[in-house]
């Protein structure tokens, strides 16, 4: 257990603030990288499509602690028309589209396995070429956009990884983390994860110096003003470079190859980026620390002559591509040799009747978030013709529920701070109950750019609503507070931290599953 003092401030002057600045936490070792009724009761409206009466039901809402594939008695046979694995611009799509169509899908976004709900592009910062957004929009509001979308549909949304699939039997049996569903119809979206070097001391070093995500992390105490290091080089790596340099003293991007795999106009902005030099025929080896047990460098190794050597960085970033999220369909559906899965060409159908692809988890050449969602597009009316040529389709048509959301706003924090809130934001906040709180305390840090930052603080939140008077829950925007995150040791978002009676008790990076923080709550609280 880790003993930190946060001083509370008295009137706010320099020296204060900098007495301040310096008490508030004394040392740490933390390193942190990275419903309702539904009712069917209409002919099917397709032209020119087999229709069929259907049947009028109400069906309970999947709850989170639920199976949906229970039948009941009025009529809901307990199969889903249509699930969607993956949450990126081809899940969300797909979503949109079966959800229009009345097929109520049910949609795993995913936690972890495959990258965070929102996929790839919550991982990074401007948007520039989506249509309809003509000064650019973020990755993460992107997704939220697209998201809202879907559930505003009428798409049932779980924040839940898929762990097994039976395609052999159907209907076709869907189990994640916290439930089983049965369904007549596939689609797997499950897009592309960020690939790893496997350095001898990649696990000794991740979050403490190693990422995976420039923008998630890039912010953070541990890199800013420091000398870093990106491999690769195609677009993913010249953009971590580029987006570096806003907070990196210098930036050495690491290219095995003697030229860059990048767009020709991301090729120019590095090249003539006097913050970046571009090290050409070069790999990474190994992470190299200092006698303090950080890291301090990387050993170099070239790839023309095999020299080595050691270069002086505090930071080594990630982009070297990504590998298909396919891995569940192994044996079952068609793959190719890199474990895309394969499609008819022109369409969305796999291997398997039933099963459709859609996005970067089928598309090793375009792989754009405009591709992702046609494809997501196509895919899901292909679903819907799918289920009724084989008169399997039941419709569903939603009521639309407006829902309230708590959310935490400035306002918060300048209408003063009450401390029998649970929920609070802001280093004023996190001072008073450090000294104050009988309870657990929880605090989030995030970042303004950080897309899994988006995901944890509405699973925080809803453990946070569960256990209320028994814990307080502080959100820290390390960009806001800064002098806060660098006394807490923060080095990349999303991070949490528990103390209790002044004590911290725990450091949790990045995005768990929801269980891990209930438990530690429900232990410590
Ligand atoms: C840094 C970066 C910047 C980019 N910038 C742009 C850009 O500016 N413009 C552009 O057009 N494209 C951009 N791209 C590419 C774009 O992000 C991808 O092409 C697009 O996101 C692919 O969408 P997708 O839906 O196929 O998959 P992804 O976005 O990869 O989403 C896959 C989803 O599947 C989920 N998943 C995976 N496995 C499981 C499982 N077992 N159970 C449940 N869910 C699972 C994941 O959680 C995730 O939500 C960028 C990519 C990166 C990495």
């Amino acid at each position: 257990m880790e003993v930190l003092r946060i001083g509370m401030a008295a009137p706010p002057s320099a020296a204060a603030a900098a007495r301040r600045r310096r008490a508030f936490f004394h040392h740490r070792s933390i390193g942190c990288s990275v419903s309702g009724a539904f009712v069917s009761g209409r002919l099917l409206s397709m032209s020119g499509l087999t229709t069929r009466p259907l049947t009028v039901g109400t069906r309970a809402a999947v709850t989170e602690d639920s199976v949906a594939s229970s039948s009941s008695a009025d009529g809901y046979t307990g199969v889903e028309n249509l699930v969607i694995i993956g949450s990126g611009p081809a899940g969300y799509t797909a979503a949109i589209y079966a959800a229009r169509a009345n097929l109520k899908p049910l949609v795993f976004e995913g936690y972890q396995m495959g990258g965070v709900p929102g996929g790839q592009l919550m991982t990074t910062t401007e948007v520039e070429n989506f249509p309809g957004f003509p000064d650019g929009i973020t990755g993460p509001d992107l997704m939220d956009r697209m998201w809202k979308q879907a559930e505003r549909w009428g798409a049932e949304l779980f924040q839940e990884d898929v762990e097994f699939v039976d395609l052999k039997n159907r209907p076709f049996t869907i189990r994640s983390s916290e439930r089983e569903v049965k369904c007549n119809s596939l689609i797997v979206a499950t897009g592309a994860t960020a690939k790893r070097l496997r350095l001898p001391r990649e696990d000794e070093f991740w979050s403490r110096g190693i990422s995976a995500c420039a923008i998630c992390d890039g912010a953070s105490p541990l890199f800013k003003g420091q000398v870093l290091a990106v491999v690769g080089g195609g677009d993913t790596a010249t953009e971590e470079a580029i987006y570096l340099t806003k907070y990196a003293r210098h930036v050495h991007l690491l290219v095995r190859k003697n030229q860059l795999r990048a767009s020709k106009a991301m090729q120019d902005r590095v090249l003539n980026n006097p913050n970046i030099t571009v090290h050409f025929n070069t790999e990474a080896v190994d992470v190299v620390s200092n006698t303090k047990g950080q890291m301090s460098g990387i050993l170099l190794r070239r790839t023309d002559n095999g020299e080595e050597s050691v270069l002086d960085v505090k930071g080594l970033f990630y982009g070297i591509g990504h590998t298909p999220n396919s891995q569940l369909l192994l044996g079952q559906v068609d793959l190719d040799a890199a474990g895309y899965i394969t499609v008819k060409e022109g369409s969305a159908k796999t291997s398997m009747e039933g099963v459709f692809a859609a996005g970067d988890v089928q598309d090793h050449e375009w792989r754009q978030a405009v591709t992702a969602a046609g494809s997501g597009c196509i895919a899901a009316l292909s679903v819907e013709r799918y289920l009724v040529s084989n008169n399997l389709l039941i419709e569903f048509h939603q009521p639309v529920h407006e829902e309230t959301k708590k959310e935490i706003s400035d306002k918060d924090v300048q209408m003063g701070f009450d401390i029998s809130r649970t929920k609070h934001k802001g280093q004023y906040a996190l001072r008073k109950l450090y000294h104050e709180s009988p309870r657990l305390v929880c605090v989030l840090y995030t970042s303004p750019t950080c897309g899994p930052c988006r995901t944890l603080k509405p699973i925080l939140s809803k453990v946070i609503d569960e256990f209320d008077e028994n814990v307080h829950f502080v959100e820290i925007d390390i960009e806001e507070d800064p002098e806060i995150a660098e006394a807490a040791g923060i080095m990349g978002t999303p991070c949490v931290q528990f103390f209790k009676n002044k004590d911290m008790l725990r450091t949790v990076s990045g995005v768990k599953m929801k269980k891990e923080y209930r438990e530690f709550i429900e232990a410590n609280k």
